[in-house]
């Protein structure tokens, strides 16, 4: 399912009146900054936006010369845009990095069957390299086989611990060092608020990190961290941008946390920085368990339980009971690598899930 996101971006700047651009001064404001509410330019526009980036990407230290970088390629806005700018920032500051687009086909027939072949065309219009990797072949199951099984209620469940591991797969694949995701300020912002509305404390406590899993097989990074989703959508101006929505994603509990953040952005735009700085601040008692890892005794993944949730879910499906592995129970068949309370049990669950991407 395709929507147009353009209209909202294109409201703004005929708002914008005939003021003077605040940056340059010299040229007409052309919108309103979502993120500032500053009166900008169309070119000054570009440039804050662009240089926000690297700035994070510097004060980071996201990447080393030399690296191979896979970049999560869906081909929605947020990943598209990723693509284009680090791609203009990796020859602009002269990162020395080796980028590809990495696609992971959940099989989803109607939505990601539409967004490949808008990453299929950024493969051709931004010169990089394209590795797709399918539910089908890793798993020998699509997501719609799965919603057939299971319905629609959990199917986010399977899908979200299903990508993670396949982004990991196909980077492997591509002999990747990093994998860099899409995921922009609301998205972030959007994590902490569940995560403290589900008590879920191990998340909590690194679901504000701009790299993840530096002791799993491949760390994964968000250059978009401090970037909002309005500029994203702008960005591209008037050139047509596009949102594929799920078909099979009815995640109503998300959806509540998204609106509840965007209500609070249109009152208060630094509502959203606000929020993952109370996230990056966030100590945890040195009294709650933690989840210890190690790696899944069949596939190898990296896992907190004798088994992942992926090898969990994937047994399910298999034996005709895709409701195993679904929800409160313990991953695995109870042979624990360190005993945890029952909520941090819960909390380890979902490491791989949706919420953790
Ligand atoms: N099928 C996929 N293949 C590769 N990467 C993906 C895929 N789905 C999601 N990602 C990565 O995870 C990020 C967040 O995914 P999410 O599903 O939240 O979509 P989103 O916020 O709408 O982003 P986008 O607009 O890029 O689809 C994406 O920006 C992308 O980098």
């Amino acid at each position: 399912m395709v929507s147009s996101v353009a209209d909202g971006a294109k409201l703004q700047p005929s708002r914008a009146g005939s003021r003077l651009c605040v940056r340059c001064g010299e040229r007409k404001a052309a919108l309103k900054r979502p993120k500032t509410l500053d009166q900008i330019c169309r070119e000054c526009f570009y440039i804050v936006f662009e240089d926000e980036i690297h700035q994070t990407i510097v004060d980071n230290s996201l990447f080393k010369a030399g690296e191979r970088v896979a970049i999560g390629a869906s081909g929605g806005k947020d990943s598209t845009v990723l693509a284009y700018v680090l791609s203009k920032l990796n020859r602009r500051h002269n990162y020395g990095l080796d980028l590809f687009l990495l696609s992971v086909d959940e099989g989803i027939t109607g939505y990601r069957d539409d967004s490949l072949e808008t990453v299929k065309r950024n493969e051709i219009q931004y010169g990089l390299p394209l590795k797709i990797v399918s539910y089908k072949d890793l798993y020998g199951w699509t997501m719609d086989d799965i919603v057939k099984a299971i319905g629609l209620k959990n199917n986010c469940t399977f899908c979200g611990v299903f990508r993670r591991q396949a982004l990991d797969r196909g980077a492997a694949l591509l002999k990747a060092d990093k994998i860099v995701t899409g995921h922009n300020a609301d998205d972030i912002a959007e994590t902490v608020l569940l995560n403290i509305l589900r008590g879920d404390i191990a998340r909590l406590s690194r679901c504000t990190f701009i790299t993840t899993g530096e002791d799993g097989p491949i760390p994964r990074c968000k250059p978009f961290k401090y970037t909002y989703e309005k500029e994203i959508v702008i960005y591209p101006f008037y050139e047509t941008s596009h949102i594929f929505i799920c078909i099979y994603s009815p995640n109503a509990y998300r959806g509540f946390a998204r609106e509840f953040i965007k209500d609070l952005e249109r009152m208060r735009p630094r509502a959203i920085l606000d929020i993952i700085k109370s996230g990056e601040n966030f100590r945890i008692s040195t009294t709650t368990k933690m989840p210890e890892q190690g790696t899944c005794e069949r596939c190898g993944y990296i896992s907190s339980q004798r088994l992942c949730k992926a090898c969990v879910l994937l047994d399910g499906l298999n034996r005709g009971l895709p409701k195993l592995g679904i929800g409160r129970t313990k991953a695995g068949d109870g042979k624990d690598r360190a005993k945890h309370s029952e909520r941090n049990t819960s909390s380890l669950q979902g490491k791989h899930g949706n919420f953790d991407f």
